[in-house]
């Protein structure tokens, strides 16, 4: 394993404790507070579709944002895990019954009900386990949204979603790692290299 690859996985234990360890009543708050951050900078820049990550583990849950999306005629995708090639497929979800538990335990569209969509998602929401202030981020080490960006780049927003717990100063980073124009937090949104 190289010196990034290492200190990725050093980031990714010490972080995923430290978000494992938020109390459920708190990260609902936060929650709540993040997507209506997420909800403002949607509603400025005139977003008419996002692609947004269903929630497991203690992530920052964007249920609150999906129905507000769904109340305010954005179109909500969602992404599906090609495992073999480690590529994502979008869907667009309607409604909650349309998941079912999918790769990794998370919940995806559910492909005997929805069919996969062409749309390129105006903005995309980015999970992650750690963020900082210059628009970088740490997954969980599938390279699924680091595909996503390589297909995807400037025509699209990248808006990552944090706990304001999650934020540190240095991340390591490769070559081919997102760089977010946004992060949003309980705290607020976070803005970096908008041209
Ligand atoms: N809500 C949500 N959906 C998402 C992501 C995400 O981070 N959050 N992903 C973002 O990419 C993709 C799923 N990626 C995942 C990659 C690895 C593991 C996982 O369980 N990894 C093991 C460690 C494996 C290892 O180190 O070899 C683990 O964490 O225990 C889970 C999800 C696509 N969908
Ligand atoms: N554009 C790409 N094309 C092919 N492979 C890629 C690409 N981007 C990343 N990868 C591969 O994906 C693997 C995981 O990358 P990394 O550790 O940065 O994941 P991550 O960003 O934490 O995960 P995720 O995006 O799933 O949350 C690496 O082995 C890397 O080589």
């Amino acid at each position: 394993m190289n010196d990034i690859a290492l200190q990725k996985k050093q980031l990714r234990q010490q972080l995923s404790a430290i978000r494992n360890s938020l109390l459920e009543q708190l990260r609902l708050q936060q929650s709540e507070e993040a997507c209506k951050h997420a909800a403002e900078l949607i509603h400025m820049n005139r977003i008419r579709s996002v692609l947004v990550y269903v929630p497991f583990r203690s992530e920052v849950d964007t249920w609150p944002l999906i129905h507000w999306c769904w109340q305010h005629q954005v179109k909500v995708l969602v992404p599906r895990c090609d495992v073999a090639t480690r590529a994502m497929i979008l869907y667009p979800l309607y409604n909650k019954d349309q998941l079912r538990s999918g790769a990794y335990g998370i919940m995806e569209p559910d492909d005997q009900q929805l069919q996969p969509s062409d749309d390129i998602p105006e903005a995309v929401l980015v999970p992650g386990l750690a963020f900082n202030n210059k628009g970088q981020r740490l997954g969980y080490g599938g390279g699924y949204y680091d595909r996503l960006y390589e297909r995807l780049k400037d025509q699209t927003v990248w808006i990552g979603m944090a706990h304001e717990q999650q934020f540190v100063d240095d991340i390591p980073v490769d070559s081919y790692d997102i760089v977010l124009n946004f992060v949003v937090s309980n705290k607020g949104i976070g803005t970096f290299s908008i041209e």
